[in-house]
């Protein structure tokens, strides 16, 4: 089967690219890329992809598209695609306008973690969508992470506020973490390895244990101590409202990209 990726070389795209050729999902040959800043002599350690000379010859070139551009780029392209299955990984477009370039649409939020095989990628299919297809879109999302299948297109603007912020949220309570430590007159690397052990060496002891969060943060309360301290004021001070809030702004900014311009 002959892929061709669209934004080839960006964040997601060129993630994507690497685990497929990585995993052997597919071989170089089979590898369509267009890009805008054109070829490049290597790509992830491969020569011998294909790379289109524009978005017709891209699509002449693969049986799956993967819409790997920003939304705001999306109108450009003028993707013309019948036939093809499409994989858009694009917030805030929705179906009925992905639909308009003629292929069967799939609709993928994956995130940032794609670039180390860790994205978890749920997918929504529109009609027309065989089950080949969707066995398709599992075998090529698995070069990146995990998935399953959404039952409505909406909840792809709740995956997009999340999971699809990917490293967001964790970076911006690394950064104010840090930053506390520095206020505190404690040395730069000394701030960010301390940050780094609750952000990250935190993730890591959750890894496959999500659901414990709850009984986790009741173990932290049940000290009365410290970090039972800091829970509390960081409550008080908002910190669940504060998640919240975020999510649903940008649910919300999903919602209003897919509705178009007012
Ligand atoms: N970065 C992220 O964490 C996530 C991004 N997404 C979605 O994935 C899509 C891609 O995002 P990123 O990879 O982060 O963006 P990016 O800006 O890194 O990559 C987009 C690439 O598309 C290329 N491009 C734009 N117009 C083109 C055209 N006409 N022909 C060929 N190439 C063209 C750009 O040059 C760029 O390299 C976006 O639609 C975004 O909403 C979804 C989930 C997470
Ligand atoms: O921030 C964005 O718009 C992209 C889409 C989802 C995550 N990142």
């Amino acid at each position: 089967m002959r892929i061709g990726i669209i934004g080839a070389t960006g964040w997601l795209g060129s993630a994507l690219g690497a685990g497929l050729l990585s995993r052997g999902i597919v071989q170089p040959g089979d590898l369509a890329l267009l890009n805008r800043s054109g070829p490049r002599p290597d790509y992830h350690g491969h020569a011998d992809v294909v790379w289109a000379r524009d978005v017709a010859d891209l699509v002449a070139q693969s049986d799956v598209i993967v819409v790997s551009v920003r939304p705001e780029d999306w109108p450009e392209l003028a993707l013309r695609a019948e036939g093809r299955l499409i994989l858009s990984l694009m917030a805030g477009v929705n179906a009925r306008e992905l639909a308009r370039c003629g292929g069967r649409i799939v609709r993928v939020m994956p995130n940032a973690a794609a670039e180390i095989g860790a994205s978890y990628s749920p997918f929504w299919s529109a009609e027309g969508v065989t089950d080949t297809d969707r066995d398709t879109v599992r075998h090529l999302l698995s070069a990146i992470g995990t998935t399953d299948e959404l039952s409505s297109e909406a909840e792809i603007d709740l995956m997009t506020a999340l999971p699809g912020s990917g490293a967001a949220y964790p970076a911006l309570m690394a950064v104010a973490m840090a930053g506390f430590m520095r206020a505190q007159g404690v040395a730069d690397a000394i701030a960010w390895r301390a940050a780094e052990a609750a952000v990250v060496g935190g993730a890591r002891l959750l890894e496959r244990r999500i659901t414990e969060a709850p009984a986790l943060v009741a173990a932290y309360r049940d000290y009365r101590g410290t970090t039972a301290a800091g829970l509390e004021a960081a409550e008080a001070a908002g910190f669940s409202r504060a998640v919240v809030a975020a999510l649903e702004a940008a649910t919300e900014k999903a919602r209003r990209m897919a509705e178009g311009p007012a």
